[in-house]
Order: C-alpha cells, then structure tokens, then sequence
C-alpha cells in the first residue's frame, strides 16, 4: 500500500478543498457520498497510524468530550451591536451625519444582507483555528471552540496566503431554512418512534440553541452554516483599506462571505439596495431581518467612531417582523 503520510495528507487536502469549493463557493466537487467514503478512508488510516492525524484534519472535526461548562471570553475588541433603522428618512439622516461629520459627499459603502442568527467570533494564530466564542454582551462570551470546530463551513486552518499571524474573524452562524425544515421533519418522524432528535421551534433558535450544547457530538448532528462578516483584532499583518476588500480577503482564506454582499453609493445605493434584497428575501435560502450598511473605508471608520457599542458608521436597516416560519 502506497506510503500512509502521503495517502493520509492527499485525503486531507482532497477534503478541505471539497470543504471550501462547497461552502465557499457554492460549487461542489464531488457529491457528499464521495465526501463520506473518503473521509472514512482518513478515519481508518488515521486509526491505523494515530502519529500522522493532524490537529486540523477533518476528522478531528468533532473531538473534544463534553465540557461541564462553558469558559468566558473577553473579546479583545468589542463585538459590536448595530444601531437601527426603520425608515427611509432614517437611512437619509445616517447618510447626512456622516456627510457633516467627516465631509464625504457621497460616501460608498459596503452593503449585505442581516442574517438572523448568532453572532460569534473565530480566533486564528499562525493560520490555525484555536478558539471561538459567541457574542455575549459584547464585551465578554463563552467559549464554544469545540462546537463551533463541527461547523465544515468554518475553515479549520485558513487557505492561501498572505493571512496576518494571529486574525479574528467575526460572522453569523445560522441555520439555513431547508435543513432546518429537513432536520425537524426527521426529529418529528423519529419522535413517532419514540427516538429522535429534539425539534426546532425557528431557525435562529436553532442554531443558538445548537451552538450552547455542552456535547459537540450534539451540535455537530445540526445543520449550521456560517457567513464572515467582519474582523477583529489582527496583529502580525495588514488587511485591505476597505471592507469590502477584506470581504474578499475573507473568501480566499477560506469563509464563506455572502453572495448578496456589494459596494453602493450614498443614501439612493442604500436604498435601492434594501428594495432589492426586501423583493429577494422570500428567495434566500436563509432568514434575514434586515440589511447591514457599513462605510466601507475603514478611515472613515475610525473618524467616525462609535456612540456606546454601536459604531456610528453602520446602521442595519430592518424590514416590517415577518410571521415567523413555526413547527
Ligand atoms: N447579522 C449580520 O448578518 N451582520 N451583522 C453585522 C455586523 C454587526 C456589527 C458589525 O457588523 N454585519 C452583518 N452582515
């Protein structure tokens, strides 16, 4: 049999590009049951040769014991949390304090859809994963590392290269709405029979609740995605000059960024664009509450700063509650 390191390394890139053309690009290379057997084939080889499997193959995706609890995370940079608009006169007053605070005419910003679902941050050192935590107050949250390592859209170690030495990524973990309907009409079925899985009351609950189950062997039998949106600290190297570019960035080094994501103009680019994502939500394979509008260079970021933990260069723009998808 051919050298097993070399097999075992061959597997292993085999499956995270898989991972990555899936979930990254939304373009499949092979079907998940050649996904499973070759996975299979790492489990076993690994088994044979416990000294060869690396901390990042994707067998080690579910690992870890239950935790009796889970350890607090101070986020070393606040996560922050969106101030709010309802209305179009809103979104034109956003617009104008940034125009009277630091004289942009008509500023461009980077606009993407408001996924509902729990916002959590992913810490790389060296490009590896080694530690995630949710939101929390913002301020402080709970380390979910090992649950978050079952999610095959959040890379285990980051593709290509120029990635700072230590980066953190910020982003949504949400439940994707024909999974979820798939997941909880299984739980039902095994339910009739007296096994089962518990079922999902919404599909936000349902990746929180999946996300806080102290057994990652739990969380990864949930069907959760994850989109990046944004960063936290880097140390070790640059990012881009705008966040758009970092989206980008974001998507070489292996995230799934959303396809919705685009660069607009002043209020009139705001609000075209939330009339178009309010005509293409009942199309998205996902909930959404809203739209995210962020001034897209981080210069201007900075020089308009925050009002408490809310940054005064981001407003999400909420659409009307809609009825909410129940059992
Ligand atoms: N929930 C969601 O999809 N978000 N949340 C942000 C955010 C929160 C704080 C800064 O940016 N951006 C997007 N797309």
């Amino acid at each position: 049999s051919p050298d097993p390191a070399a097999r075992i390394a061959e597997l292993c890139r085999q499956l995270n590009d898989a991972n990555y053309r899936y979930h990254v690009l939304d373009d499949p290379a092979i079907p998940d049951a050649e996904y499973d057997r070759l996975l299979r084939e790492l489990d076993e080889l690994e088994a044979a040769h416990p000294g060869l499997a690396s901390p990042d193959s994707p067998t080690q995706r579910v690992g870890a014991a239950p935790s009796g609890a889970f350890d607090e995370v101070r986020h070393a940079i606040p996560m922050l949390s969106l101030g709010n608009a309802f209305s179009e006169e809103e979104v034109r007053d956003f617009v104008r304090r940034i125009d009277e605070r630091i004289g942009r005419e008509s500023p461009r910003f980077s606009v993407e859809p408001k996924l509902d679902g729990l916002a959590i941050s992913l810490r790389y050192e060296g490009g590896r994963f080694v530690q995630g935590a949710t939101r929390g107050d913002g301020a402080t949250g709970e380390d979910v590392t090992a649950n978050l390592r079952t999610i095959k859209a959040i890379p285990l170690a980051l593709r290509g290269e120029g990635w700072p030495g230590v980066l953190e990524v910020r982003g949504e973990v949400y439940m994707p709405l024909d999974a979820f309907k798939a997941y909880n009409a299984r739980a039902l079925a095994d339910a009739g029979k007296g096994g089962g899985d518990k079922v999902l009351a919404n599909p936000r609950n349902g990746a929180a609740g999946s996300l806080r189950q102290l057994d990652p062997r739990v969380t990864a039998r949930r069907p959760l995605a994850f989109y990046a949106y944004g960063t936290g600290a880097v140390e070790g190297g640059t990012l881009p000059d705008t966040h758009s570019a970092t989206l980008a960035r974001l998507r070489d080094w292996g995230f799934p960024v959303s396809a919705q994501s685009e660069v607009v103009e002043g209020a009139e680019g705001l609000l075209d664009y939330y009339q178009r994502m309010g005509e293409a939500r009942d199309g998205l394979p996902f909930d959404i509450d809203g739209v995210v509008y962020k001034l897209d260079d981080y210069e201007g970021q900075r020089e308009m700063g925050f009002v408490s933990r809310a940054p005064r260069w981001a407003i999400a723009h909420k659409f009307p509650a809609q009825e909410q998808s129940t059992l």
